[in-house]
């Protein structure tokens, strides 16, 4: 499949060498593009396709008083974003608009995001969007000044690693354990160079959203990034967006053809069986550092380790129960979406988050947000005590004023939990969603396959 669409993009150069791709979706936020428009700027160049171009502002957005942006940077690039889409003439989904959201999860809402696309964008979880089955990574900022001036890149072709998920998942664990689990036991550099393919029947009974976790946090995996060939569950989800094609039926046709035909043609395989998954939480700093539910925090094997430790402010032999959970994060572009929301709100019905939790809910987009409240689910959270916000990369970074407070420890639906991450000296305990409402509720972690019956997926 990978190697289907690569060909199609490729313009000119040798495999192996770096060879120049057409770019068909250029997706764009606030804070790596500036410099780029300033070279365009400077260079008295154009953007070549704003037909081809989409932006929004995401990371640095208040969600809260979305207008009042008191931070001086995050104000600037938020209005620098303004100005440039205006002078270049790039559709742009700003703060407060109906199409507003982070970039990886309006990208496909909005059916910008199609199977067969190679799409970039100025930030490394782009790899979300391999989910439809295209070819969709991260660049930097002078790679973004070169997409728009030329709506091409320089790449060389990456490797191709097949990971085979097979299984049927236990009620309680999701996408999110799968990534964490593969991410725990391979390490958080198993994918560098390749493009990493999902597949199998467990790939196959996923939903859209399902996958679209997957490939978003396979790059923590080191991976370039991942991808899931199309299906019928694919093309359902494009169809009818509002810059779906029109006609589904000759874009189904196209679509059909970026499929992997022989798995022996990958570089690597890995053999991935989620029968018995339990689910995940990372104790340390980096998202490979995670252990099943079941299982305590192992023993430091190096000094990146014993400071992982001592900064989280935990001890190995710890049980996932014993961390003092004061805060929630439900939010950013791997667990923002309306499922997640659903599936976090299934378990806070009619409950209260524990005395002394915070837990902020930041839907991913505004059409998430809108939805969410029609659903009754905004409803839910508020009723259980959580804090409902505007959309935004949020608590996810601390780029925008939600920041959780240092030494405070944080269950969070989001992807990394680097130092720092959510706020300076905060500590970040990624899971899914559904551990983490668990975690609102009773202020620790718990085993939620004992409640299997509240969960829907
Ligand atoms: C700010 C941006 C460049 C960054 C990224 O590339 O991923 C951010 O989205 C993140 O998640 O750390
Ligand atoms: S939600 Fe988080 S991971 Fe996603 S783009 Fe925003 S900051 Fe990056």
């Amino acid at each position: 499949m990978f190697e289907k669409i690569w060909d199609r993009h490729v313009i000119t150069g040798q495999p192996g060498e770096p060879q120049l791709i057409y770019v068909d979706l250029h997706l764009v936020h606030e804070v790596t593009s500036p410099q780029a428009f300033q070279g365009l700027r400077m260079n008295h160049r154009k953007v070549r396709r704003p037909d081809r171009t989409f932006a929004t502002m995401d990371h640095n957005v208040p969600t809260k008083d979305i207008f009042n942006v008191k931070d001086l940077i995050s104000k600037k690039q938020i209005e620098t974003l303004r100005q440039n889409a205006k002078d270049f003439g790039i559709r742009l989904a700003g703060m407060g608009e109906a199409d507003q959201g982070i970039i990886h999860v309006i990208g496909p809402q909005l059916g910008l995001t199609q199977p067969g696309q190679t799409i970039v964008c100025g930030d490394s979880h782009t790899s979300t969007h391999g989910a439809f089955g295209s070819i969709a990574f991260g660049i930097g900022t002078s790679e973004v000044e070169h997409v728009f001036a030329t709506q091409t890149i320089w790449q060389v072709e990456p490797k191709q690693m097949g990971i085979h998920v097979h299984g049927k998942l236990p009620d309680g664990v999701y996408a999110k354990d799968i990534i964490m689990a593969i991410i725990a036991k391979y390490g958080v550099k198993f994918g560098v160079g390749h493009a990493v393919e999902f597949y199998g029947d467990t790939i196959d009974a996923m939903s859209m959203e399902e996958r679209m976790t997957l490939c978003n946090m396979v790059i923590e995996g080191g991976a370039k990034m991942g991808v899931v060939h199309p299906d019928q569950i694919t093309f359902d989800y494009v169809a009818g967006r509002k810059y779906a094609p029109k006609d589904m039926a000759a874009a189904e046709d196209y679509w059909s053809q970026f499929q992997t035909d022989d798995p022996a043609a990958f570089d690597e395989v890995i053999d991935f069986d989620v029968s018995d998954l339990a689910p995940f939480i990372t104790w340390g700093t980096n998202p490979g550092m995670a252990v099943p539910y079941d299982q305590a925090f192992p023993e430091p094997q190096d000094q990146n380790d014993a400071h992982a430790y001592e900064y989280v402010g935990i001890k190995p032999g710890m049980k996932p129960t014993e961390i003092p959970i004061t805060w929630a994060f439900f939010g950013s572009c791997t667990n923002g979406r309306l499922s997640d929301l659903r599936i976090a709100a299934s378990y806070l019905k009619n409950k209260h988050i524990a005395p002394g939790v915070h837990a902020l809910v930041v839907p991913g987009s505004m059409a998430i947000r809108e939805a969410a409240e029609k659903e009754g689910i905004a409803q839910i959270f508020r009723d259980a005590g959580c804090d409902w916000r505007m959309p935004g990369c949020s608590a996810c970074l601390g780029m925008n004023p939600d920041k959780i407070p240092a030494g405070a420890h944080c269950a969070s639906t989001s992807n990394r939990n680097f130092e720092g991450r959510q706020g300076a000296g905060s500590r970040t305990h990624l899971a899914s969603p559904a551990m983490v409402a668990a975690a609102a509720l009773n202020g620790h972690f718990v085993d939620i396959r004992k409640e299997a019956s509240v969960w829907s997926r």
